[in-house]
């Protein structure tokens, strides 16, 4: 289990710091994986998981939808045949905050 997953999101709120291009860098280097995208202006982390099939790709899609409730902060999910596309950003400053990082930490946790 990474240091970043067993962090504690702290809770999102509007005006909350997002993080820096230094932090990014420095974050981004612990989920080497997720790629940052930037969709209408947002910057965002985002990540394709594979899978033999729709059933494991459907059951990794609960495992992180169980993930989000517990930290109260939810991904964009799209859900496929053999594969699930996990968009992490926090909607209440419109950007990425730490919170996004250690979520898709626990994200990859979930996916093994
Ligand atoms: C009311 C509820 O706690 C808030 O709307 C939470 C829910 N989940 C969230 N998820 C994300 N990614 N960003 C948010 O700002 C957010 N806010």
């Amino acid at each position: 289990m990474s240091q970043l997953s067993r962090e504690s999101c702290e809770a999102c709120r509007v005006g909350a710091p997002r993080v820096t291009e230094e932090e990014v860098k420095a974050l981004g280097a612990e989920v080497p994986e997720w790629q940052i995208v930037e969709r209408d202006g947002i910057m965002k982390l985002e990540r394709v998981f594979t899978f033999p099939d729709f059933r494991q790709a459907l059951a990794f899609t609960q495992r992180v939808g169980e993930l989000a409730e517990q930290a109260d902060h939810h991904p964009a999910l799209l859900t496929e045949w053999g594969k699930v596309t996990v968009t992490w950003w926090s909607h209440k400053i419109k950007g990425l905050h730490r919170n996004d990082f250690i979520l898709a930490a626990r994200t990859d946790e979930v996916a093994k």
